[in-house]
């Protein structure tokens, strides 16, 4: 198999970007296990598939899997690398770009200054949209957890995401409440765990444990899931900073329709699997 592919991040959130609308790939669970290894691979969070749309309102279909090879519904620092991809692979000329993912529809717009905003859709916050086990929709939820009792918020960005304030992002129990979190029985499709640090009205920071990755540098359905957390718990403004390990996003969410991510990608490398 010779498959070219495109190594991408936004943020420290890295991908392997695969074109699928002209070369044919052909996926595996455990085939992009071996590739994510970041010893005997090439090394990522996540993986992401163009395809061709299925809807003739659609440019493309956007694919995502993560490193431990399943695949998910969303992806917001993959998405922004998305659009950079199939312009620089001259699969579209058009800088407003399309997509269906499993997780809802998307547009993306690269700006002039090489910044990607997308419109990330509406946030869920019906417990069964989520999904999270809760009788009816609030903006704080109890959930034990290793013996203690958190407070949490749970927001759908097309993928589940469950938001924990905390003091000081730096020493919180990031890797041991990540891991007990991310598949706690009231969140039935496993979850990303966010850890929150409130700066003021208009700046967080954030640490995200992802759902099958780990830590990782960035993530911006993460960001969009937080700033919703803080909006709809009446701590945070409409346009909020939101600085993650590998740099700073903008999100945009008025209260109630979509919300908006701005934020910068890179390409790093092409190469050949042999
Ligand atoms: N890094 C992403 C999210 C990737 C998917 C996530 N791990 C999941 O399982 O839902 C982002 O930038 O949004």
């Amino acid at each position: 198999m010779r498959l070219k592919f495109t190594k991408m991040h936004g943020l420290g959130n890295d991908f392997m970007v695969v074109d699928g609308v002209s070369q044919e790939v052909e996926l595996s669970p455990e085939l992009i296990e071996q590739w994510a290894d970041r010893h005997f691979g090439v090394g990522f969070d996540q993986l992401l598939l163009v395809e061709p749309p299925t809807r003739p309102d659609r440019d493309f279909k956007y694919r995502i899997f993560n490193a431990d090879g399943t695949e998910v519904e969303n992806c917001g620092n993959g998405a922004r690398c998305f659009a950079r991809f199939v312009l620089d692979a001259k699969l579209i000329k058009a800088t407003t770009i399309r997509v269906e993912t499993a997780g809802g529809d998307l547009e993306l717009h690269v700006q002039e200054d090489g910044q990607v905003t997308v419109d990330m859709g509406r946030p869920r916050l019906n417990p069964s949209k989520i999904p999270f086990n809760a009788d009816e929709k609030a903006p704080l939820y109890p959930i034990e957890v290793n013996g203690e009792t958190l407070h949490i918020s749970a927001v759908g960005m097309g993928n589940p995401h469950c938001v924990i304030r905390t003091e000081d992002v730096d020493t919180a129990e990031v890797e041991a409440l990540g891991t007990a979190v991310e598949s706690h029985s009231d969140f039935p499709q496993r979850v990303n765990v966010g850890f929150m640090q409130i700066v003021s009205p208009t700046h967080i920071k954030l640490r995200v444990f992802e759902r099958g990755v780990g830590e990782t540098m960035a993530c911006g359905t993460g960001a969009c899931a937080a700033v919703v957390a803080g909006i709809i718990n009446n701590w945070l403004e409409h346009k909020v900073t939101v600085t993650l390990p590998g740099g700073d996003l903008t999100i945009e969410w008025s209260g109630e329709g979509n919300v908006r991510m701005t934020g910068p990608v890179a390409t790093v490398y092409q190469g050949v699997l042999v």
